[in-house]
């Protein structure tokens, strides 16, 4: 008896560990066990699960077992002898000839897509869809490992070919119900979901868990498991799992181009694949399915042109990718216009709304930053304290609205007067304050002798075709004339400046020392 190259057929034969698969649900599992209707194997399967499980199995035995029945035989021989192995030029004619030339593995999942490919218990599911998904995911799967983990080849080839039998799980479960789930989800990620809200895991772990009840080895078992989820993070054989269902989605989906496209964009992120490898895959996808599917009794899936549908794809993500430079241009647009909006409201926040001059609290923050910097450098500054003379008078005589417009004439006058770097503000009322920066008394004075002749010419309105003329009262203090502590100190000292102004008869400037 030749003894079973157990090298071919990896490490995972040992008998399988329920807690190595991840575990179902509590009821789903009470439901399992009372269903009558699970798919089930065909008793010369069942033989070769057991075979497969012997860790002493031979060629022989499994030769041995698959002969028992004769159909399963002639289909084996028959796979053997197609173009997938037509490098042999010697026609298999024995079943031990089938099985050494197929490979454990492959003869493994050959014998059990016989079994499982008419189940009786499948009401309702579209049972040519599921194979047909299964077969290309089979083939692209082997194509893929071809290039990413060549040894592993033949159990991915495997396990993607049976990575859906929870569906058929699901489906003697319930039925109708299951069946209406896979109808109304858009894709297959789609329907995972539907089945983690219904059943708490999806079929992947109903499959693995199927699997295992018959017997099958561990590690195909634990393939089926590990068949959904994250491309990412992904080692070079679950890639290859994950990625053959994604194929086989997009050859059968009614939208290729786009699903290709997805494809592309994710495997352009993952940087797993040559670049050219995909389009490779799908020739050769389209070269062997209809003999596989031939081989399998079911219907053919659609023909592909690898060639025409990348270049559709890439017609998508072109598309796609202009569509993403519209939104991103749209949303820089409201982007500026939001920090425009943001900048003026920030602007008027510091102004004062009747005169259009920098407002109080504005003012406050740029002389107590200005007094310190100047301290710092050694500079002076000068404040100067204006106030309107007699403006409650002229408010009665001629109202409130005409009082306005003084102010904001007034304002207008002031603005137009001071130079660059100046800064004057409405203080409250009819005050105002002006800050000099490098100014001493000297420039201080000109600047309050300049303002009252101005004032004396330009006229601050017209009442009755009169022109009406005020005067101000006027407060200096400077930075160098005591030691100010704060910007607070050298305000109130400008102040009482501007009072000692009123005091002396109004329409006159007062440089204020503090005592020391
Ligand atoms: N029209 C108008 N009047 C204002 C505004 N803010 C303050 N006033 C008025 O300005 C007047 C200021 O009066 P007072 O503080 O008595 O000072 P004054 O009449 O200018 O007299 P002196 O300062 O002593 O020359 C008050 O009648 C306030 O109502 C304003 O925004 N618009």
């Amino acid at each position: 008896m030749t003894p079973v190259d157990t090298a071919a057929c990896e490490a995972g034969r040992e008998p399988l560990d329920p807690h190595a698969l991840p575990p179902l649900p509590a009821p789903l599992l009470a439901r399992l066990a009372d269903c009558h209707t699970l798919p089930s194997l065909p008793a010369a399967v069942a033989k070769v699960l057991m075979v497969a499980r012997r860790p002493d199995a031979s060629l022989f035995d499994y030769a041995a077992a698959i002969e028992e029945d004769p159909a399963l035989t002639l289909r084996l021989l028959a796979l053997a002898n197609s173009a997938f192995y037509a490098r042999h030029r010697r026609e298999a004619s024995t079943c031990r000839d089938a099985v050494s030339r197929i490979g454990l593995d492959a003869t493994l999942a050959a014998v059990m897509s016989f079994g499982l490919a008419r189940p009786a218990t499948a009401e309702g599911l579209d049972l040519d869809a599921l194979w047909q998904r299964a077969i290309i995911a089979a083939l692209a799967a082997r194509h893929l490992a071809a290039r990413l983990c060549p040894e592993r080849a033949g159990t991915l080839f495997t396990i993607a070919l049976i990575q859906d039998i929870g569906i058929l799980a699901a489906g003697a479960l319930d039925g109708d119900d299951y069946a209406a789930l896979t109808r109304a989800a858009a894709d297959h990620d789609a329907l995972c979901q539907a089945e983690r809200e219904r059943y708490g895991c999806d079929h992947a772990d109903l499959g693995a868990w199927l699997a295992a009840s018959w017997g099958i080895p561990p590690h195909l078992a634990r393939g089926i498991a590990e068949s959904h989820g994250e491309l990412a993070a992904a080692s070079p054989a679950t890639l290859c799992l994950r990625l053959s269902g994604r194929i086989a989605d997009g050859w059968l989906t009614q939208t290729p181009g786009r699903a290709f496209a997805r494809l592309i964009r994710r495997l352009d992120a993952l940087e797993a694949l040559p670049a050219d490898s995909l389009e490779e895959i799908l020739d050769e996808l389209q070269a062997q399915l209809p003999s596989m599917a031939e081989l399998l009794e079911i219907t053919r899936p659609p023909q592909r042109d690898g060639h025409e549908l990348l270049a559709e794809a890439k017609r998508h993500l072109f598309m796609q990718s202009l569509a993403l430079g519209a939104r991103l241009d749209a949303q820089q647009a409201e982007l500026e216009s939001l920090r425009e909006q943001h900048a003026e409201l920030e602007h008027s926040s510091r102004l004062d709304p009747l005169t259009g001059l920098a407002n109080r609290a504005w003012l406050e923050q740029q002389l107590e930053e200005r007094f310190h910097r100047s301290r710092a450098q050694g500079k002076n500054l000068a404040v100067v304290f204006i106030d309107l003379d007699h403006f409650k008078r002229l408010n009665d005589r001629h109202g409130h609205q005409l009082g306005d417009r003084v102010l904001a004439n007034f304002a207008t006058n002031l603005q137009e007067m001071i130079r660059e770097g100046d800064l004057a503000a409405r203080y409250g009322g009819e005050e105002f304050l002006v800050i000099l920066p490098d100014e001493g008394v000297t420039g201080a004075e000109a600047m309050a002798t300049r303002l009252s002749e101005r004032l004396a010419i330009h006229p601050v309105a017209r009442v009755d075709g009169e022109s009406l003329h005020v005067s101000v009262s006027i407060g200096i203090a400077c930075l160098d004339d005591a030691d100010f502590r704060d910007a607070r100190e050298l305000i109130d000292a400008a102040d009482q400046g501007m009072y000692q102004a009123k005091r002396n008869g109004r329409g006159s400037a007062h440089h204020f020392i503090p005592p020391p």
